[in-house]
């Protein structure tokens, strides 16, 4: 069963005692242990030094369905950070990092990289950023990717959001982007969208079966769209 961004829970509540809870549900020991600082001043009914506990919101949708846009306006909106796995993973490439070679190669067919990589590249963006808020995009692309990820991290994401786009438009905005992507061509993002059905969709299942997925209509303007997001980050 799909969440429907009408009947929308509180995100964020300005108690801080109902974000532990929130947090404590939603994450494990490992990365709890990461903000613990934070956590032992709410527990004792203390200020905030500057960092809670991180709410993380995966962005799930095929190649093209506006998840990096979408992210934008989250950012400029809502303060979040915004972590894209494929920026994370391009990164490497460029600057010829150990697993450089190996992620272009694997990036130019149109299939995933292995699950460690990627999920040690997200754990360190986190644990660099001052901030406790983050859209992890393009991640998880695979219940391999998801298992590493709760093995690695020792987490759940809080939300999960799903843009739900036809695939011809999505086929149409990729060959249009104009970014000079290898895999932006008509023969790889064909098969992008085949690994999108086989190994991403049965995440987006898992998550709409957890109750933690927003799935938004991905057609129509950027504006329409942000519209359709915007009630799920307001307060
Ligand atoms: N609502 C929209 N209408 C038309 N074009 C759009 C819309 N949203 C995004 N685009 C354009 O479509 C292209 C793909 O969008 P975007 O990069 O946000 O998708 P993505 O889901 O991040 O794709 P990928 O998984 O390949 O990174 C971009 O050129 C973007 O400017
Ligand atoms: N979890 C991920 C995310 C991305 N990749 C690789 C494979 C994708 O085709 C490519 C580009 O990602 P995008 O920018 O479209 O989100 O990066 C991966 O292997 N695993
Ligand atoms: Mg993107």
């Amino acid at each position: 069963m799909w969440r429907r961004t009408t009947s929308l829970s509180p995100l964020f509540s300005s108690s801080k005692h109902s974000l532990l809870n929130r947090t404590r549900a939603a994450y494990g020991l490992r990365i709890w242990k990461m903000f613990s600082s934070e956590i032992q001043n709410v527990e004792e009914g203390g200020t905030s030094p500057g960092r809670t506990t991180p709410f993380i919101t995966f962005v799930l949708g095929g190649p093209g369905s506006g998840k990096g846009t979408q992210c934008a306006r989250i950012v400029e909106n809502f303060g979040f950070t915004h972590l894209s796995a494929g920026d994370l993973l391009r990164q490497e490439i460029s600057s010829y990092s150990e697993n450089g070679a190996m992620i272009y190669n694997i990036i130019k067919d149109g299939k995933i990289v292995p699950s460690e990589v990627t999920v040690n590249l997200i754990q360190k963006a986190i644990q660099s950023s001052e901030n406790d808020k983050f859209l992890i995009d393009g991640f998880p692309r695979s219940e391999e990717n998801r298992l590493t990820y709760e093995r690695i991290i020792g987490a759940e994401p809080s939300i999960v959001l799903f843009f739900d786009c036809p695939q011809e438009e999505m086929v149409k905005r990729v060959l249009n982007r104009g970014q000079g992507r290898v895999d932006d061509n008509e023969n790889i993002v064909k098969e992008r969208l085949k690994v999108f059905a086989a190994l991403s969709l049965p995440v987006v299942n898992y998550y709409a079966k957890k109750g933690k997925l927003y799935k938004i209509d991905g057609t129509g303007t950027e504006d329409e769209i942000f519209e359709r997001v915007r009630p799920i980050f307001a307060t």
